[in-house]
């Protein structure tokens, strides 16, 4: 059975995703394709030499009787309106980061979800699917560091475009580490605060650049994490678990050491596409292999909820730079 897919969105993770289930993973089809500059939906069509149909806009894409299932990969503040029309034509749908903007578009997509009485949404979480991140969940879970107590982590990208403003390091960017580490520690957030170094002399008007961001968790972990996005140097995802026990540090993306001209060397990432490749194909092949099997499991809308609850409190921190605390309701049954 091919699961026949809609893409809403034809830009860089657009056209990333659709080469990847073309190319490389089994059982899916990209039968349509929308974006609002035609022009570049046509265009990937044709560079990946898809047999796609290109629609006017999401909402007809997702009507189409051909379409199983949606790839939602539109800007962030696009992604609560097709999700919720895909709910409502009982279609699977995949959404990139972040579900939505904020935790209202959330709440209102798991009220749509629990409507229609089953789990049709995937949010795009990758880090759970990243080899790395899965060697430090497995050494937390089987207590080889005791306890964790404080984490120490950094996202890092080389520069930012114009259009990337201060509350974008926390939906954008940071909205990754907050899932990864509600899942790596099986546990909620319970405060956050936002601190601004020095900026960078590289870092446009609108964006404070670097933050440093502090979470406490319901249990008492301490968690840091720098998120630096005009850094120059590279793509550099970094992530220490503090235990009572030792010390897990995510493993370096694998790469070449140079004994070169004097110097000892190896490459550093530019961006998340090479990062984080291989996370991206087991993820859309379990979505695809969810969808035929009728039952999607990864990242649900509740995740994509959790993380906007604290990304929201995130944000509000960035502007009073008060400790603010967080509270997450009760998780329904449903999402159990
Ligand atoms: N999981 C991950 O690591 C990554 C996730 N993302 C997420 O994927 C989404 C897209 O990001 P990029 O591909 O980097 O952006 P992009 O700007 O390259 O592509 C977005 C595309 O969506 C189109 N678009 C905007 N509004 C639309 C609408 N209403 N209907 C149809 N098309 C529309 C734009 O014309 C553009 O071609 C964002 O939510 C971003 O956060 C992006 C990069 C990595
Ligand atoms: O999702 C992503 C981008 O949208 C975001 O801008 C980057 O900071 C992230 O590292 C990348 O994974």
């Amino acid at each position: 059975m091919t699961i026949r897919i809609g893409v809403i969105g034809t830009g860089m993770i657009g056209e990333e995703h659709s080469r990847r289930i073309t190319q490389n993973l089994t059982g899916g089809e990209i039968v349509a394709v929308t974006d609002v500059n035609q022009d570049q939906a046509r265009a990937v069509v044709e560079r990946l030499g898809l047999a796609a149909k290109v629609y006017e806009d999401g909402q007809s894409l997702i009507q189409a009787d051909d379409v199983d299932a949606v790839l939602v990969t539109s800007w962030g503040p696009t992604h609560e309106e097709y999700v919720l029309a895909a709910i409502a034509a009982g279609k699977y749908v995949f959404c990139e980061k972040p579900l939505a903007t904020t935790a209202e578009g959330c709440r209102n997509i798991i009220d749509a979800e629990i409507e229609a009485g089953r789990r049709l949404v995937q949010v795009g979480f990758m880090r759970r699917y990243d080899s790395g991140y899965n060697l430090m969940k497995e050494a937390i879970d089987a207590d080889r560091l005791g306890e964790p107590l404080m984490i120490h982590a950094a996202h890092r990208n080389p520069e930012v475009p114009e259009r990337y403003v201060t509350p974008m390091a926390i939906h954008d960017t940071l909205i990754h580490e907050l899932d990864t580490f509600r899942w790596l520690l099986d546990d909620d957030y319970k405060s956050a605060q936002v601190i601004f170094p020095r900026k960078t002399r590289h870092a446009h008007s609108k964006v404070e650049d670097p933050q440093i961001v502090l979470l406490e968790t319901v249990k008492g972990v301490r968690i840091d994490v720098e998120v630096f996005v005009n850094c120059r140097y590279g793509y550099d995802i970094q992530c220490d678990v503090v235990g009572e026990e030792g010390i897990a540090r995510l493993p370096e993306p694998q790469s070449l050491t140079f004994r070169q001209a004097g110097q000892l060397s190896c490459e550093i990432l530019q961006d998340w596409k090479k990062r984080f490749n291989d996370a991206f194909d087991v993820e859309l092949q379990g979505f695809i292999d969810g969808v035929a099997a009728g039952e999607v499991t990864g990242p649900s809308s509740w995740d994509g909820y959790a993380a906007a609850i604290a990304g929201d409190v995130c944000v509000r921190a960035q502007e009073s730079g008060a400790i603010e605390a967080i509270e997450m309701p009760e998780r329904p049954a449903f999402y159990a």
